[in-house]
């Protein structure tokens, strides 16, 4: 489990994070939604240990971050991560190679699945496409925790759906994932748990099932009440 206790963060003498405390189970997908600039890439960036923060814990699996534990968990940022000028086959190569926990079998299913070729090189890939190589990156590695940042935004309807497809097969396993969104339309059936954010702070956090069997409300119906009120 990652465990985000009372996390404050400013940049400079701007406060981002006040007070941010939530779970993500693993074998869940949980989601920090909220509007442009409310802190959740800092929030992802601060649990990778990629930001400092003022103060708060963070725990993944009872641990402060260590360098053990960048073997359980990684981070999938929404913008290219390769350099440009790399085929895909070349950025496999420089992962297997930097990864001891790459797994090359995944990549290559992955690969197929989303109807790409090794020999396409980065600076050619659409918006879509580089997400999904993202993507692939990310769940190419056995690790126990993904952050994903962003991965739907921007992109078409198909490329949309064949990323939601990833979050419901095997691929996934029994990982944690955390994803970031600002739009909730057509990931709604995928997520477990809901952080809404706000200005840097929690406003709510619950189960999508116990929100629509105890209460009958969509994760968009509690959106409305929350960020209405
Ligand atoms: N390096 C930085 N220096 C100063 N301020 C920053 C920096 N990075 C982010 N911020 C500010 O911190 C706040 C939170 O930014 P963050 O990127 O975490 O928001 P977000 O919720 O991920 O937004 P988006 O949906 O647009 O990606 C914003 O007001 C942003 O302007």
């Amino acid at each position: 489990m990652i465990e985000v206790k009372n996390l404050t963060k400013k940049y400079g003498r701007r406060r981002v994070l006040e007070n941010v405390s939530f779970t993500a189970e693993k074998g869940q997908i949980t989601c920090l939604i909220g509007i442009n600039g409310v802190g959740k890439t800092t929030t992802l960036k601060a649990i990778m240990g990629l930001t400092p923060y003022k103060s708060g814990t963070i725990l993944i699996d009872d641990e402060p971050l260590t360098k053990t534990s960048y073997e359980k968990i990684t981070f999938i940022p929404d913008a290219a991560i390769m350099p440009p000028s790399m085929t895909i086959r070349d950025a496999f190569e420089f992962m297997k190679d930097f990864y001891g926990s790459w797994n090359s079998a995944r990549a290559e299913e992955l690969l197929a699945f989303f109807k790409l070729k090794e020999e396409f090189r980065i600076a050619e890939l659409s918006k879509g496409n580089i997400a999904k190589i993202n993507l692939l990156m990310g769940l190419a590695i056995d690790v126990d925790y993904l952050l994903m940042d962003e991965p739907f935004s921007g992109i078409d309807i198909f490329s949309r759906e064949q990323i939601a497809d990833v979050f419901t097969s095997h691929l996934i396993e029994d990982r944690g994932v955390i994803i970031t969104t600002h739009e909730i339309n057509d990931i709604e059936h995928l997520i477990d748990k809901v952080i809404l954010l706000d200005n840097g702070s929690v406003l709510k956090e619950f189960y999508t099932e116990e929100m629509r069997s105890e209460h009958g409300k969509s994760v968009i119906d509690v959106m409305r009440e929350v960020y209405r009120a």
